[in-house]
């Protein structure tokens, strides 16, 4: 299978407000997230991304619209944690994602996943797919979602 993986990066604070140590505290990471895409190679003679399954500039524009841009120096928050809710509420003007799910990596990586899926479409006929993402927590820490 060919494949091609453009990655990014951003920052975001989160918890989990549940965890037996040091991650129920307030804290954030440097997330990288590594976009892979799988489909077939554009063949037209004249056209930019000739010879490409897709443009990594595109890969990096669509990414940064639909999720990076949105998650980047935000606290991303568990819907259900409501000290911290009310806490970031009371913050004027402040960047918050409420999730579905506790943000874990695990979590967090599901739900790109599914916001990436929508973005990378067959819109060219050339079966453009979202392959698998991976996204580090920390240089040591990672989850990965693989598609099928
Ligand atoms: N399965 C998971 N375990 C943990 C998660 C997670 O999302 N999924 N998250 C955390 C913490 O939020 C934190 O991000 C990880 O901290 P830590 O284990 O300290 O990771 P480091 O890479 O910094 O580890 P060092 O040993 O300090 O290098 C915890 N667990
Ligand atoms: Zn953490």
């Amino acid at each position: 299978m060919l494949t091609i993986t453009r990655k990014l990066e951003f920052d975001a604070g989160h918890r989990i407000p549940d965890h037996k140590s040091q991650c129920r505290n307030l804290h954030g990471h440097r997330y990288t997230l590594e976009i892979t895409l799988t489909g077939g190679v554009v063949a037209a003679d004249g056209a930019s991304d000739n010879g490409m399954i897709m443009d990594f500039s595109d890969v990096k524009t669509l990414a940064k619209q639909a999720l990076v841009d949105v998650w980047d120096h935000a606290f991303l928050v568990y819907e259900k944690d409501d000290a911290v809710r009310a806490f970031l509420d009371s913050l004027p003007d402040h960047k918050t994602v409420v999730l579905p799910l506790v943000p874990t990596v695990e979590n967090l990586a599901r739900i790109a996943f599914d916001i990436l899926k929508a973005t990378y479409t067959d819109n060219f006929g050339t079966g453009l797919t979202l392959h698998k993402i991976k996204l580090y927590e920390t240089p040591n820490c990672w989850a990965e979602v693989v598609h099928g």
